[in-house]
């Protein structure tokens, strides 16, 4: 009898425990009802409903909203100044990222982007701060120029593939940065090996495309057949090192003359050990390539699309422009300073259309406090950059598209809502704040420039069923750009026509140096 007694007590105290798993503990930030076990798990939306739902929750619950997936924790920020006291100024407790157990598979834990804040991460980071610092990155402008006139001419002779040349335009001047070599044509079968297989290792991290292996371990011990992750997760290794041997060793092959430019010249003074070298170099490179890539072409593909459905801010954006550069040569970065409304469209693209909008997630890795409540160590932290640019506390009329909030205030903003604002939400915060910043905003401001200077963009269309498109027009996917669609793209005149052909030649001497 009392064994009966000490085991019914037993069991009750593991149905206590267990019913505990789920439940908000005391400190955190608000949040939706939990239920036992799987706390907020059944709330949490699709990948592409992410954003929309952080935003309903953070309108419900406040700037710091808690979610409980099981007994983990996500503390989701939506104000300037939540993400600059919580991430920005705590940048020790906020610099590594969340277990990523499909990201180490795919990725042996070397890719910068999901790689866990070591020692040698630190190294690394180190070494890319210096390469992408802003005069570094300005050094690298004219190879930027040098591109977009391939990509002016392209769009000239044949636009209707112009989401092809954008993408060669954005992998290229990766390419040459990374690996110093470049991607000469729109039918390189290296620029779709590429794109396909960023597709894959990226839609792998996707939330719900595979279990929540992180949450569930015991789900990694599942077998083959029942754990398609596993393949995919190989394919894509084997797939990152066979690009990487390809391109490395092309840079290796090359004489010594040549050598120093690219990432991967600057990468081999680091202090690793001789195992390290392949992975980090493999990995790093494919990351690189991809963060130049894929994240610049959304912003451009944007660019576009919005050019398309606002013909009068076009209209402005090219007075504007005509205005400081003339008609008789290509605007050169040096003319950005002087375009504030071209500035503003730009910045209003960003905020709109954020190539992320929940960031790329941290992990607290110390109790953290933030007003009354606690950002516990071993939390998710989630910058929630579409909540914070879509909020109607901060924005006048957050869902239309108004350049000239822009030219109103600093940071386009209400009255007094700026004090925490900053202008590079876009690119994340704190320790892990995106390193690229300073080269995707000089590309972004001569393209700018540059394609409106040169072309007319006429109605954006629906490729399959012909209707006339809006803003929603967006493919769910890591990184979040226009879905594929048509758009008539005209050259401005006959004599710009011949501008553009004049600087295409001229850049072709720069171009061939990364052409091996
Ligand atoms: C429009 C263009 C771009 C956008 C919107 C963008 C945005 C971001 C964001 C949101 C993050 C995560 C920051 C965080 O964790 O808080 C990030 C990380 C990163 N970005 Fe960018 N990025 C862009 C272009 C670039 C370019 C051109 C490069 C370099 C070639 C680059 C390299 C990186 C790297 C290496 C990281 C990982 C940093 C780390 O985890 O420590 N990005 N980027």
């Amino acid at each position: 009898m009392p064994v009966t007694l000490l085991s019914a007590v037993i069991l009750g105290c593991f149905l206590l425990l267990l019913l505990r798993i789920g439940r908000r503990e005391r400190g955190l930030p608000p949040g939706p009802p939990t239920v036992p076990l799987l706390g907020n798990l059944h709330l949490m939306p699709n990948a592409a409903e992410m954003p929309f739902k952080f935003m309903e929750w953070s309108r419900k619950y406040g700037e710091i909203v808690s979610v409980k997936i099981g007994s983990s924790t996500m503390i989701i920020l939506s104000s300037p100044r939540a993400i600059k006291e919580v991430v920005d100024k705590q940048g020790w407790a906020t610099s590594s990222r969340p277990a990523n157990y499909l990201a180490g598979l795919a990725a042996g834990g070397y890719h910068i982007l999901f790689a866990r804040d070591t020692p040698q991460l630190r190294k690394l980071k180190n070494v890319i701060a210096r390469f992408f610092s802003p005069t570094n990155s300005l050094g690298r402008v004219p190879v930027q120029a040098a591109e977009s006139t391939q990509l002016l001419h392209e769009l000239m002779t044949q636009p209707e593939d112009f989401i092809a040349s954008i993408r060669r335009y954005t992998h290229s001047v990766a390419m040459i940065t990374t690996y110093g070599q470049r991607v000469p044509s729109l039918t390189s079968p290296q620029m779709q090996g590429f794109y396909q297989m960023l597709h894959r290792f990226l839609h792998i991290q996707l939330p719900g495309v595979y279990p929540p292996l992180d949450l569930v371990p015991v789900l990694k011990y599942l077998p083959n057949r029942w754990a398609p992750w596993r393949a995919a997760c190989r394919r894509s290794k084997s797939e990152m090192a066979a690009f990487h041997l390809r391109f490395a060793s092309a840079a290796e092959a090359r004489c010594s003359a040549e050598r120093g430019e690219s990432f991967m010249d600057s990468i081999s003074g680091m202090d690793l050990a001789p195992e390290e070298y392949d992975d980090v170099f493999s990995y790093t490179g494919f990351a690189l390539v991809e963060a130049g890539s894929d994240p610049n072409s959304a912003f451009v593909l944007s660019l576009v699309l919005v050019l398309s459905l606002y013909p009068e801010h076009q209209e402005r954006a090219r007075r504007e422009i005509e205005a400081v550069v003339g008609t008789a040569r290509l605007p050169e970065l040096a003319d950005f300073g002087c375009l504030p409304f071209v500035d503003a469209l730009i910045r209003e693209i960003i905020r709109i259309r954020p190539p992320f909008p929940i960031g790329v997630p941290h992990l607290a890795t110390e109790d953290i406090r933030y007003k009354d409540y606690i950002v516990p160590e071993g939390a998710t932290v989630i910058l929630n950059t579409y909540s914070v640019f879509h909020s109607p506390e901060i924005f006048e009329e957050p869902e239309a598209f108004n350049p000239d909030r822009f030219l109103k205030s600093e940071h386009g903003t209400r009255p007094g809502m700026d004090a925490d604002f900053r202008d590079n939400f876009l690119f994340g915060g704190g320790r892990r704040i995106c390193p690229g910043q300073y080269t995707a905003r000089a590309m972004m401001q001569l393209t700018t420039m540059r394609l409106i200077w040169a072309f007319g963009f006429g109605p954006a269309k629906n490729p399959k069923t012909g209707q006339p498109l809006g803003l929603d027009f967006y493919a769910p996917e890591f990184v979040v750009m226009p879905c594929p669609f048509q758009c008539a793209i005209e050259p401005r005149t006959i004599e710009r026509r011949k501008l553009v052909e004049q600087a295409f030649n001229d850049s072709r001497l720069l171009l061939q140096r990364y052409e091996h």
